[in-house]
């Protein structure tokens, strides 16, 4: 499991440790560290050639000092700074191993220097930073970014918010991200995680001064660990039977790959019911279901006893009856997950009983949305403000409704109303094609009716399926009856690296 802290509590930590180590020897820890990491990088290291970008904190400190360790192996290192003043001793450190130290002016030589580099070091902010950047360090960044030479950020790219991973203005885009101390959730969570590239953690020794962290990013043995395994007495009913309340006369995709996640993840039965067309598809693809043609208001196969878990919503439709049988599957308990159409009926004013159900609730509840449909359940803000801050607004709507969000999108995001919030670290843009939610839907709820608590459940359901695009065709396009193909692949991988 990887963790991230916010840059209050780093500074806390950091302070603790600070008040009992002699002056500085926490950004020499820090600046060794990223000398080491700009070495691994450099195709020699005699006579290479480091740029360095320089703001005037600490975060500029940290690279004068590596730029001096540099110059002491021999590296031709040069400074260009950004804003009114400069780390003082930082800059004399580089300046006595041979370094050079000057003031960016966005001229010919700053380009000769940018353009002639072998590794660019961008220590123009870290974690003191606020918005996007300004002048001139947006200018030297931008330059900088023209060039041919890989960018190492110092702590975080600068440009990028710490605690959010939010890109208000200009940000640098980095190959590898040096960060110290431990990970800041903003790696984690796009879009900054996409401007941090391959991301190394430096241990500076605050570690026993942290707190539990803010953030979590699991790793493959992680999620192994949390897959159930059928034990020798298992029968369909001991691993858990799922009902899926998906598709409808107008969308009867949704409910076979609904479906097909479901039992693709692994689930000892799928009991389907929806109208007869859409039964007759199920049937024909996963002869497996156990299906009933069922009037939305019955609910007669979620008696108690009968389900472990229940996915309710893809492609199902939001019409009066539909919200009844909602309603219905509120009303059980068990885990439930609710989705797409599921999501659109507890929205707004009309949704206000639904989502007081959800509220009501003593079994766990999981709600699936993407960006659009957190905005309208959380109803005070746009598609795009829950973009840019994922991990704030999941975290919200997971307060507000007192149950688990698995928000969708670039970063997955899951918040729990107690505890951490989990990022998932598998998936690709390839994943944005119609019909791969319903996929996840029935991949998570698959977990649930396995008895797999439902932030672990979501995290792993979520984990397999960005796992599964990226297996299937090798980064070839991918659609949401190809994923069905590639969760087995993701499965067998993680059983094996666990
Ligand atoms: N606190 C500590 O104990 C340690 C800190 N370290 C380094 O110190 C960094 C934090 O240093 P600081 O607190 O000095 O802060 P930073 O160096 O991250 O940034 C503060 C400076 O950047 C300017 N700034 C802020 N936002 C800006 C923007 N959008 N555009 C342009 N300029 C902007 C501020 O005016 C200020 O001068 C960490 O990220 C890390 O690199 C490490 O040396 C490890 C130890
Ligand atoms: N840019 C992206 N990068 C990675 N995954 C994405 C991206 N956009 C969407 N996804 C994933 O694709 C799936 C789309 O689900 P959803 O929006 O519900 O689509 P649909 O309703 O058509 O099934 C989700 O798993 C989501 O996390
Ligand atoms: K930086």
């Amino acid at each position: 499991m990887l963790y991230a802290h916010t840059v209050d509590v780093v500074r806390e930590a950091e302070g603790a440790l600070m008040a009992r180590l002699p002056e500085g020897v926490l950004m020499r820890r820090a600046a060794t560290g990223l000398a080491t990491e700009c070495i691994r990088l450099l195709p020699a290291v005699y006579g290479a050639r480091v740029v360095l970008m320089v703001g005037s904190g600490d975060n500029g400190g940290d690279a004068l000092y590596a730029g001096a360790a540099l110059a002491r192996r021999g590296v031709a290192v040069r400074a260009l700074t950004a804003g009114s003043r400069v780390h003082q001793e930082g800059a004399a450190a580089l300046r006595a191993a041979g370094g050079r130290v000057r003031a960016f002016a966005g001229s010919d030589a700053d380009d000769s220097d940018l353009f002639g580099a072998d590794l660019i070091v961008d220590g123009l902010v870290g974690i003191g930073g606020r918005g996007g950047l300004r002048e001139p360090h947006a200018g030297l960044a931008a330059q900088a970014a023209n060039a041919p030479a890989p960018v190492v950020a110092v702590d975080l790219p600068s440009g990028i918010d710490a605690d959010t991973g939010e890109v208000a203005g200009y940000a640098v885009r980095a190959d590898v991200t040096v960060t110290f101390g431990t990970h800041k959730p903003g790696l984690f969570v796009d879009p900054g995680a996409d401007r941090a590239g391959a991301v190394r953690l430096v241990d500076i020794g605050i570690g026993p001064e942290l707190p539990g962290a803010s953030v979590l990013r699991p790793q493959p043995v992680d999620i192994a660990g949390l897959l159930p395994t059928p034990g020798a007495e298992a029968d369909k009913y001991r691993r858990g039977v799922l009902a899926v309340r998906a598709g409808s006369d107008r969308f009867r995709g949704a409910a076979v790959l609904a479906v097909g996640g479901a039992l693709r993840t692994g689930v000892g039965m799928v009991r389907y019911g929806g109208p007869e067309r859409v039964v007759d598809q199920v049937l024909a693809r996963w002869p497996e279901t156990v299906a009933a043609v069922l009037d939305p208001r019955q609910s007669t196969d979620l008696e108690p006893g009968r389900v472990a878990a229940v996915v309710v919503g893809p492609g199902r439709g939001t019409d009066p009856g539909d919200a009844d049988e909602l309603d219905a599957v509120l009303d059980s308990d068990v885990p439930v997950l609710v989705d797409a159409d599921g999501l659109t009926l507890m929205s707004g004013e009309t949704g206000r009983d639904l989502a007081d159900r959800v509220r009501e609730r003593s079994a766990p509840t999981l709600l699936t949305p993407h960006a659009g449909e957190l905005a309208r359940l959380l109803g005070d803000v746009t598609r795009e403000d829950v973009e840019v801050r994922r991990l704030e607004h999941a975290r919200r709507a997971a307060r507000s409704f007192g149950c688990a969000v698995l928000l969708k999108g670039s970063t997955t995001v899951i918040a729990h109303p107690d505890g951490p919030s989990v990022v998932n670290p598998t998936g690709t843009p390839l994943l944005a094609s119609a019909g791969t939610g319903d996929v996840l839907s029935g991949a998570v709820g698959a977990l649930l009716a396995s008895g797999v608590p439902v932030v672990e459940a979501a995290l792993c359901g979520a984990y397999l399926h960005g796992r599964a695009a990226e297996l299937v065709h090798g980064g070839a396009p991918v659609s949401a009856s190809d994923l069905l193909h590639g969760l087995p692949l993701a499965l067998a991988e993680v059983r094996a690296d666990g």
